[in-house]
């Protein structure tokens, strides 16, 4: 890992993220830097991943939920994964093959993956398959889906008086499995990751087995940050019917709790177009900001282009 350390000290110059330009090296292995792409639009990129996407010279392996505006970004190579539900471990070993074969020639090699690669990403484990290779991946975080997800929907995870506390959970353990769930706590807000597929037995379990009150808010975020995005708000007793019959899909990011009623009416409707109802769907507005945005991500770029033929010009 590159940590970056909270405080410069003058006498240990401080290694931050933006220090890290790969360079290709003709006599070893190439660089791998694991990269969060958040949610799906790319104006919520960090600049580091702009930096790394734009690269010519690296090969970016992705993960097959990144959006397609992120992936337009990309100038070099790109391979993307068929990392579909059921045949994910086979698709892993393929990424692996992929990497390790351009960074054994000296390529830099960038492996993107959908939010922060930390957060429900296997993260932890390519940085364990790597380092034992001997090579020590760079991790760059991106926007977690379980944070930017809720907030596009128009539903704040924490509230005072409403919510004091934020757990994260995902629908799928290992091979299937579903994860215990915590007992209810009325001041809990819980994000399920990857749960669109039984969301059924979820709300089930809540109310049988983790003691929520059937009239639990919930909400679903269905593609946060991308051209179609939807919110769905319900309640336990509800939601399922109401998902099947909008026709949900995954990625969606599923909130339970109090919060999901707390900006119901008010600010986001007046100022984004965006409504939230009991029980219906909505689109994201149709917004010039979408433009406006994507505008901005191209003048980035240019920025980012002109500093770098000027850096060129003085070495
Ligand atoms: O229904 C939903 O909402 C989620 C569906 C969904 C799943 N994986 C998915 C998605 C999102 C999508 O495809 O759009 C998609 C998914 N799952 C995962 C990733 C990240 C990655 O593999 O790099 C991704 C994204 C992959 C991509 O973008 O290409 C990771 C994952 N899946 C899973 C786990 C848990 C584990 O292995 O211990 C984990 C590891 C989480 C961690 O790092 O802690 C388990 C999982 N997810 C899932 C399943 C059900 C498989 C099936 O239905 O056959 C299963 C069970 C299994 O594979 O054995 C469902
Ligand atoms: C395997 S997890 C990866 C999470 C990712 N590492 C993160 O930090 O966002 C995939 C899950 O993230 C959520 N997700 C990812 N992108 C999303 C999006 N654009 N909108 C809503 N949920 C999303 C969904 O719950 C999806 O099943």
């Amino acid at each position: 890992f590159t940590f970056v350390p909270l405080k410069r000290s003058p006498t240990t110059p401080t290694r931050l993220f933006s220090d890290y330009v790969p360079a290709p090296s003709p006599t070893g292995p190439g660089t791998l830097t694991l990269l969060g792409a958040g949610p799906g639009d790319p104006t919520l990129l960090t600049l580091k991943a702009l930096q790394l996407l734009t690269d010519p010279a690296t090969l970016v392996v992705s993960d097959r939920l990144v959006s397609r505006p992120i992936l337009d970004l990309v100038k070099g190579n790109l391979l993307i994964a068929n990392k579909n539900p059921g045949c994910a471990d086979l698709a892993q070993n393929e990424i692996y093959n992929w990497c390790m074969a351009s960074l054994s020639l000296g390529k830099n090699v960038v492996r993107l993956k959908i939010g922060d690669p930390f957060i429900f990403g296997r993260g932890g484990e390519e940085v364990l398959y790597f380092r034992e290779r001997g090579i020590e991946p760079v991790v760059v975080p991106g926007i977690s889906a379980s944070l930017a997800a809720p907030l596009l929907g128009g539903i704040p995870l924490t509230h005072r008086g409403v919510s004091n506390q934020i757990v994260i959970c995902t629908g799928y353990g290992r091979e299937g499995t579903s994860p215990d769930l915590i007992k209810y706590h009325p001041e809990q807000t819980v994000v399920f990751l990857m749960a669109i597929g039984r969301l059924r037995s979820l709300s089930e379990r809540l109310i049988k087995m983790a003691g929520y009150p059937r009239e639990t808010e919930v909400g679903i975020v269905e593609k946060a940050g991308c051209e179609d995005q939807r919110t769905l708000r319900g309640n336990l007793n509800n939601i399922a019917d109401l998902a099947e019959a909008h026709e949900i899909i995954p990625p969606s990011t599923i909130v339970v709790g109090g919060v999901c009623a707390v900006l119901e009416s008010g600010m986001l409707e007046k100022k984004d177009g965006l409504k939230l109802l009991d029980g219906e769907i909505v689109d994201l507005a149709e917004s010039k900001s979408k433009e406006i945005l994507s505008g901005e991500v191209d003048r980035l770029r240019k920025e980012l282009e002109e500093k770098e033929s000027a850096l060129r010009g003085m070495q």
